[in-house]
């Protein structure tokens, strides 16, 4: 995975819908801009004029400024309104184009730590928000409102404006003083923030193991260094930042005493002095502020080029260019002379394993020897690197990698050993995305001596915490089964029961219409199968 050359530029692509808006923004502030320009040039012009002349200013200015106003006021509503839900808006997107591309990205084999995923997609996204929304508008603007102000100095008198037309150049020449320590340290922010968000979601999610192993001092530890890092570089980056607008003020100070010297060296009237030192802070004053902005352009980078690769994840399983129909009938499931690893180490290699449609077929071995694997396999969390996994019929065989990927889920029903609840009520977790109704799930939970436990409004908690391993394992089942899947493949259902409950999943099982691929190490589990498969160690690895 890597990041695209412009990340800012890139990222508009996931932006398209929102470019109108935008541009709306841009016009907004433009306007707005130019509008406080001339305000504050009319009000000085108005103040030289009563100080030197000791005249009351032109009757006409007063309703010019009253209209300058309530239309500088309206274009500030007018902006903060637009790029307010532009924010919004932005953020929304790319949140939801990071989660739509996580779905598919990252059930990945390695099983990466998902705080900084959520470091991206929550920090980085609302820096990013804040770039589209607010930091180009006002980048822009400023380069208008410049352009407009020193044309009209050139106008008024050629001195004051080369003056201003030195400060504008020495404040964009600050823009790449301290780049490259500017570009590490928004880098080294961005990572160390990324760290710390992987430590806290890690001892956030262990807490308990935490409080049992007495961790605190330690789990402390790590995250204070790892918040001091985050915090040492944000803070230099800080000192920077503040020498560099220190540095800027003062250009903008100093073009102000430039063209008041210049305005009385020259043949400037008195009166107009106030206005034409107004009119050099109004076009320079902006431009300090957006290379302000521009010099935090690095860490916005930064972001960007974390969320563009996080966009740029390859899905851990291609779609099928050209979906073939799922066969007709019962279906059954074949793995033929499948090889599979994690990383170099082959864990399966020439596996043939078949159920026929509507057998109920048991898979024991060994502790690690990828009896996990093969259900991963058989639910297309992933592909195989050797061979093939097909779903059989009458009509014949179809890989799973040639099917629709909403047919393979409606078919193939797959519940893993430490599958996850959402946090929820009891009727959503069983409801949502099926068709199934709560009546429809009433009964499964019945028979699976649930009923009295759950009812439909019960909050399950995070990842189901309020409920037993053995509940939870068998709300898992219930969530499956829910869903008719033709095919269903279990690993370890009755691995966190009781002999009874065991007893009753089992009943509930042999009872299935359906084809069975189960995984358990329970003598109990496997007897009530049609078969059972034992899964041997590939030679290299025995
Ligand atoms: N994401 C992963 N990355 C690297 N190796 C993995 C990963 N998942 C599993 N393995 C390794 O692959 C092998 C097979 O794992 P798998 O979970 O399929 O075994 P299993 O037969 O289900 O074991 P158990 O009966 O203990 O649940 C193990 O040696 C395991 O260490």
């Amino acid at each position: 995975m890597s990041a695209p050359a412009r990340p800012l530029a890139a990222l508009v692509d996931h932006l398209r819908t929102e470019r109108r808006a935008i541009t709306a923004t841009v016009v907004l502030v433009c306007v707005s801009l130019l509008c406080l320009t001339t305000i504050s040039v009319l009000l000085a012009a108005a103040v030289g004029h009563v100080a030197v002349l000791r005249q009351a200013p032109p009757a006409w200015l007063w309703p010019l400024l009253a209209g300058l106003v309530l239309l500088r006021a309206l274009l500030t509503w007018g902006e903060m309104d637009a790029s307010h839900s532009l924010a919004f808006r932005v953020l929304a997107r790319l949140r939801v184009a990071l989660f739509d591309r996580y779905a598919v990205a990252f059930p990945a084999r390695s099983r990466e730590n998902h705080g900084r995923a959520a470091a991206t997609a929550m920090t980085d996204t609302e820096r990013l928000e804040f770039f589209y929304a607010h930091t180009v508008a006002q980048l822009l603007a400023a380069v208008v409102n410049a352009a407009l102000g020193l044309t009209v100095l050139v106008l008024l008198d050629a001195g004051v404006a080369a003056v201003v037309a030195v400060a504008l150049t020495a404040v964009t020449a600050t823009v790449p003083m301290g780049r490259h320590r500017l570009d590490r340290l928004g880098g080294e922010v961005v990572t160390a923030t990324g760290t710390l968000s992987d430590h806290v979601v890690d001892v956030l999610g262990s807490l308990r193991e935490v409080l049992g192993y007495g961790l605190h001092e330690p789990v402390r530890r790590q995250v204070a260094q790892t918040g001091a890092r985050a915090a040492r570089a944000a803070g230099a980056l800080e000192t920077t930042h503040r020498l560099l607008a220190g540095s800027r003020e003062a250009i903008v100070t100093l073009a102000a005493v430039g063209v008041l010297v210049t305005a009385f060296a020259g043949d400037v009237a008195p009166q107009h002095v106030a206005a034409l030192v107004v009119l050099a802070l109004a076009t320079v004053a902006p431009v300090a502020d957006a290379a302000a902005t521009w010099a935090q352009l690095p860490s916005l980078r930064a972001s960007a080029a974390r969320v563009g690769t996080e966009l740029a994840r390859p899905a851990v399983v291609e779609p099928a260019a050209r979906p073939a129909p799922l066969p007709e009938g019962p279906l059954g499931l074949a793995l033929r002379d499948v090889g599979f690893r994690y990383a170099d180490r082959w864990v399966l290699r020439g596996l043939d394993l078949e159920v026929a449609p509507g057998e109920h077929v048991g898979l024991r071995g060994p502790s690690g020897v990828g009896k996990s694997t093969v259900v991963a396999l058989a639910g297309r969390l992933w592909d195989p690197d050797l061979g093939t996994v097909e779903l059989t019929g009458a009509g014949g065989a179809v890989p799973l990698t040639a099917l629709d990927e909403a047919d393979l889920r409606a078919a193939v029903g797959v519940v893993e050993q430490d599958g996850r609840l959402f946090a929820g009520t009891v009727a959503e977790e069983l409801t949502a995305g099926s068709d199934a109704s709560w009546a429809d799930a009433v009964d499964l939970l019945e028979r699976l001596d649930l009923a009295d436990a759950l009812g439909p409004d019960d909050q399950l908690g995070e990842a189901g915490v309020r409920l037993s391993g053995g509940q939870q394992a068998r709300l898992r089942l219930v969530r499956a089964l829910l869903r008719r899947p033709r095919v269903l493949v279990l690993d370890e259902p009755t691995a966190d029961l009781d002999a009874a409950a065991a007893a009753r999943v089992s009943e509930v099982l042999r009872a299935l219409p359906a084809t069975l691929l189960v995984v358990s190490h329970r003598e109990e589990t496997l007897a009530t199968m049609d078969r059972v498969v034992t899964l041997t160690p590939p030679p290299e690895a025995r």
